[in-house]
């Protein structure tokens, strides 16, 4: 047998993907010495509580609590705790004792990846996150890498398993909201607070690092523009299968002319939109991700797999372990990034795209002429118009009949069509507005 040296690995997290990560490493402890040159040495797992269940049978004498001294003894830190702090400042001690780290932490990227890269820089260390966005999806390494040579115009995604696992319940098998969150969640799929995933927090997370190493700038997780799926009613849904849509959390990032300047900038931004049922992204179900990247040279491209999980992740996870060690091993400069471009972010009134208005007007005579005015009066160009059903609301204590119309516009400015849904609102003949929501993909 081929005697290796080790390298020594310390795990911070022992939950959903920590568990798997410690299972999956001593499993194959053989083929991982072999890819890497060197034995992969599992030093301990740091977790909060040692009696806490898990997921995986795994030697009770690895779990301690004591994560600074497992800190101090390793050449590799992999942090799957969550959370901001003490992640930060555990991953902060790896970097400054000589380790590499591997993190799957995208709210902790997100908010402090800076300051982290910036002191992983300074001692020449490396910091990889597949795992933290998209799951086992690699996405990370292509942009980091494989797309370096291109220039990325547009991201667009399905990046957090929770929600799209409780669209998609509530698309085809009519779930509530309520019943689906709960499964994603005994599933292991959602964030400790499942408010982080169905506020779209996560999402917002995994845009902020996708657009930044896609448009090589730095995009803060506050200029983020985030809606959440908590409005998303199964009557939404309903009436979004019945004119061929399908409502799916999106995370969209594209470069983008100011309108108001003229100057190129970027846009990032989360939001639950309508999508057709003949595009690929309508097809992505359960907790699966897609993310489809744009790129001048290369065309499209479709990254598409599992986005969460504890194996899944933990595969992610791995794939990082094995290049952390092969460079402890061989050497080398590592994984690069550029984030020089310091492309301003555009607010959400700057985008361009479709929308569904969906209004409650009261069923009387020269209604569909004032509305299709007000879309006229602020350039917003209509595509179609649907009367859905009928039902009546009280106006004056009387009971008056309204009807739900559904207007699609051509592709219009955002801050034109908010200028024209606040003139609807206002209208006499509009009981409501009941939604609008964003369409997406051609
Ligand atoms: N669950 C999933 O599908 C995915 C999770 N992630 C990310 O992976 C990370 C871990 O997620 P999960 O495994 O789901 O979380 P989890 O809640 O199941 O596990 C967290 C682990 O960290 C330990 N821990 C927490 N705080 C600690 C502290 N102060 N000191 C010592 N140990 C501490 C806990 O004892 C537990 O073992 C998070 O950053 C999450 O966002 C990323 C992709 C997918
Ligand atoms: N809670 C997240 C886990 C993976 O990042 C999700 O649901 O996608
Ligand atoms: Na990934």
């Amino acid at each position: 047998m081929i005697e290796y040296r080790n390298v020594r690995v310390a795990l911070l997290g022992g939950g959903t993907v920590g568990a798997q990560v410690a299972r999956l490493l001593l499993e194959h402890q053989e083929e991982f010495a072999s890819r890497v040159g060197a034995s992969l040495e599992l030093t301990g797992i740091a977790v909060r509580n040692l009696d806490s269940p898990r997921s995986a049978d795994l030697p009770k004498e690895l779990f301690t609590t004591d994560a600074e001294s497992l800190i101090l003894g390793a050449d590799i830190v992999i942090e799957v705790m969550g959370g901001l702090e003490p992640a930060r400042s555990y991953i902060l001690q790896a970097i400054n004792s000589g380790a590499d780290v591997v993190t799957a932490n995208k709210a902790l990227l997100a908010t402090h990846g800076t300051e982290l890269f910036e002191a992983a820089e300074r001692v020449g260390a490396q910091l990889y996150f597949e795992a933290a966005v998209a799951g086992a999806i690699p996405i990370i390494r292509p942009l980091r890498e494989s797309l370096a040579g291109d220039r990325v115009k547009r991201i667009m995604g399905i990046v957090n398993g929770t929600t799209n696992y409780i669209l998609d319940k509530m698309d085809v098998e009519g779930s509530t909201f309520d019943d689906a969150l709960a499964v994603a969640t005994e599933l292991g799929y959602a964030e400790a607070d499942p408010t982080a995933d169905v506020d779209a927090f996560d999402a917002a997370q995994k845009a902020s690092i996708l657009a930044s190493l896609a448009f090589h700038t730095t995009i803060p997780l506050e200029s983020v523009h985030r809606e959440g799926i908590r409005e998303i009613s199964g009557k939404t849904v309903e009436l979004a299968k019945k004119a061929g849509y399908v409502v799916k959390l999106l995370a969209v990032c594209e470069r983008l002319t100011d309108p108001a300047t003229g100057e190129e900038g970027v846009s990032a931004r989360v939001y639950p939109a309508l999508i057709s049922r003949e595009h690929p992204l309508a097809a992505v179900h359960k907790a699966n991700n897609a993310v489809f990247v744009e790129a001048e040279a290369a065309g499209s491209l479709m990254f598409y797999g599992a986005g969460a999980g504890g194996p899944e992740t933990a595969s992610a996870i791995l794939g990082d372990l094995v290049s952390a060690a092969r460079r402890h091993v061989i050497g080398g400069p590592g994984l690069g990034a550029s984030t020089h471009a310091n492309l301003p972010v555009l607010p959400i009134s700057a985008i361009t795209t479709r929308y569904h208005v969906t209004l409650s007007v009261f069923d009387r005579p020269g209604v569909l002429a004032s509305v299709a005015e007000e879309f006229a009066k602020h350039g917003v160009s209509v595509e179609l118009v649907e009367q859905g059903t009928f039902g009546s609301e009280a106006v004056s204590g009387e009971a008056a009949p309204t009807a739900t119309l559904v207007i699609g516009t051509h592709a219009a400015l955002e801050s034109d069509l908010a200028a024209t849904v606040s003139a609807l609102a206002q209208l006499d003949a509009v009981s409501s507005v009941v939604s609008v929501l964003r369409v997406e993909g051609a």
